[in-house]
C-alpha cells in the first residue's frame, strides 16, 4: 500500500469517559488504517473498545466520555491536488463534534451501521420518509427523486416488493429486513467509508451470510471501504482483507487476514484462534478457552494489559513494561516484547501461569 491508499488514518487514539468512579480509559492509543477500496476487520472480546473507536470516528461520543488525545485524519491520502473544504483531508478530532462540517461528512461521506436496525430506525416515520430525508440532506434532489434512488436502494439490499415496503414502518418488518432497510439507507449516499458495528450479531445464521455477501457485492460496485467491527472470527476470515486485534483499548497486532490467521504473532490473537472451532476437532472435545476475563479498563494492569492471561509473559518485564509496538512488515505490527528488537525478551522464565490469580472462567465472549 502506499501513504495515497489510506483513506482514514487513527494515529494515538484516546478515548476517555471521566466518571464519578474514575476515569475509564476505554481507548488508549489505538492506530489503524484503512486503505481505499479494502475492509478492515476490528475484532476482540467485549469491551475492548472496538465500539468507542469506531463512534470516535464519527465524533459520537457523549460526556462524560473524551477523546483526549491522538488524530483521526479522513482522506489523508488525496491531500494533494485537493482545495480546501469538502473533500480535502481533515483532522475530525480537530472538527466540533455538532458543527456542520462533521454532520455533511456522517452519512454522507462514512456511513455507519450498528448492531441493532432500531437504534437508526425510528418507528415514528415510514421507512421511505426516513430514507428520503437522509438522502435529501446530503444530495440535492426533488423528493420524488429521492423517493425513486431510495425505491431502488431497498431494492439493491434485496427487500422484496421496495415500491410497497417503503411505505411501511420499520416495526412492520422482520429483524433481517429491518436491517438491510438500514444498510439502505446507510449507503443511499455512496459514502465512501462504511462503518459496521456488529451489525449481523443479532441475526440468524443464513440472514448474516446474506448481508455478509450483500456488503461484499455493494463494496465491489461502488469501491468504499469498509470498517467492519465484531468478535466473531469466522465473519473476520470470510470479509477481512486486513485485521485489527484490539485487547483492552489497545490494538496488539494488525495485519492482513492470512498473515493474522496462519501466522499470528501476539499471545492473545493466537489464543482467540484457538478458541474457534475447527473442521476435524471431535465434537465432544472443549474448545481451549482463555485463562481469566478482560479486566474492566478502570482496572487495567501495569505494563502489557495483557500479561496476566498471558502464558508467555515475561516476569519483572510484561508486569512493568509497557510493550512496544513493533513494525514486522507493510501493515504488520505486534504489541509485544517477544518481537521487541531492542534485545528481546531478557530469558527463558515466562511468568507464572496463574499470575493474575483469575479462574479458569474461559472467554466472556468466544468468538
Ligand atoms: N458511557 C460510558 N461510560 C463509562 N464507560 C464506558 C461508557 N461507554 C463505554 N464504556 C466502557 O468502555 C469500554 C469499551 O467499550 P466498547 O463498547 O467500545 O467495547 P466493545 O469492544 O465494543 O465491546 P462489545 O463487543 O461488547 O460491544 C468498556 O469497558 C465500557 O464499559
Amino acid at each position: 500500500m502506499t501513504e495515497s491508499d489510506a483513506l482514514l488514518e487513527v494515529n494515538g487514539l484516546k478515548t476517555h469517559f471521566f466518571t464519578p468512579d474514575g476515569v475509564v480509559r476505554a481507548v488508549d492509543g489505538v492506530d489503524l488504517t484503512v486503505p481505499r477500496a479494502r475492509t478492515v476487520c476490528i475484532v476482540g472480546e467485549s469491551g475492548c473498545g472496538k465500539s468507542i473507536t469506531s463512534r470516535s470516528i464519527l465524533r459520537l461520543i457523549d460526556p462524560p466520555g473524551r477523546i483526549v488525545d491522538g488524530e483521526i485524519v479522513w482522506r489523508g491520502g488525496q491531500q494533494s491536488g485537493r482545495t480546501p473544504g469538502d473533500g480535502a483531508a481533515v483532522d475530525l478530532v480537530s472538527l466540533d463534534p455538532d458543527g456542520e462540517r462533521i454532520r455533511r461528512i456522517r452519512g454522507n461521506e462514512i456511513s455507519m451501521i450498528f448492531q441493532e436496525p432500531m437504534a437508526s430506525l425510528s418507528p415514528m416515520y415510514t421507512v421511505g420518509a426516513q430514507m428520503i430525508e437522509t438522502i435529501r440532506l446530503h444530495r440535492s434532489m426533488s423528493k420524488d427523486e429521492a423517493r425513486e434512488h431510495a425505491t431502488a436502494m431497498l431494492a439493491r439490499v434485496g427487500i422484496p416488493q421496495p415500491e410497497r415496503r417503503i411505505d411501511a414502518y420499520s416495526f412492520q418488518l422482520s429483524g433481517g429486513m429491518s436491517q438491510r432497510v438500514m444498510i439502505a439507507m446507510a449507503l443511499a449516499c455512496q459514502p465512501d467509508l462504511l462503518i459496521a458495528d456488529e451489525p449481523t450479531t443479532a441475526l440468524d445464521v443464513t440472514t448474516q451470510a446474506r448481508i455478509l455477501d450483500l456488503i461484499r457485492e455493494l463494496q465491489a460496485d461502488t469501491h468504499m471501504s469498509v470498517l467492519f467491527i465484531t468478535h466473531d472470527l469466522g465473519v473476520v476470515a470470510e470479509l477481512a482483507d486486513d485485521v485489527v486485534v484490539m485487547y483492552l483499548g489497545t490494538v496488539v497486532e494488525t495485519g492482513s487476514v492470512d498473515d493474522v490467521f496462519h501466522d499470528p504473532k501476539h499471545p492473545y490473537t493466537r489464543a482467540l484462534l484457538r478458541s474457534i472451532p475447527t473442521m476435524g476437532r471431535g465434537t465432544r472435545e472443549r474448545l481451549p478457552s482463555i485463562r481469566g476475563m478482560v479486566p474492566h479498563p478502570s482496572q487495567r494492569p501495569p505494563g502489557c494489559p495483557y500479561h496476566p492471561r498471558c502464558d508467555e509473559a515475561i516476569a519483572g518485564r510484561c508486569d512493568q513494561e509497557d510493550p512496544p509496538v513493533v513494525a514486522l512488515g507493510p501493515r504488520r505490527t505486534a504489541r509485544c516484547v517477544l518481537y521487541d528488537p531492542s534485545g528481546g525478551p531478557p530469558g527463558p522464565s515466562p511468568a507464572s501461569a496463574g499470575a493474575s490469580g483469575t479462574a479458569e472462567a474461559g472467554m466472556e465472549d468466544t468468538p
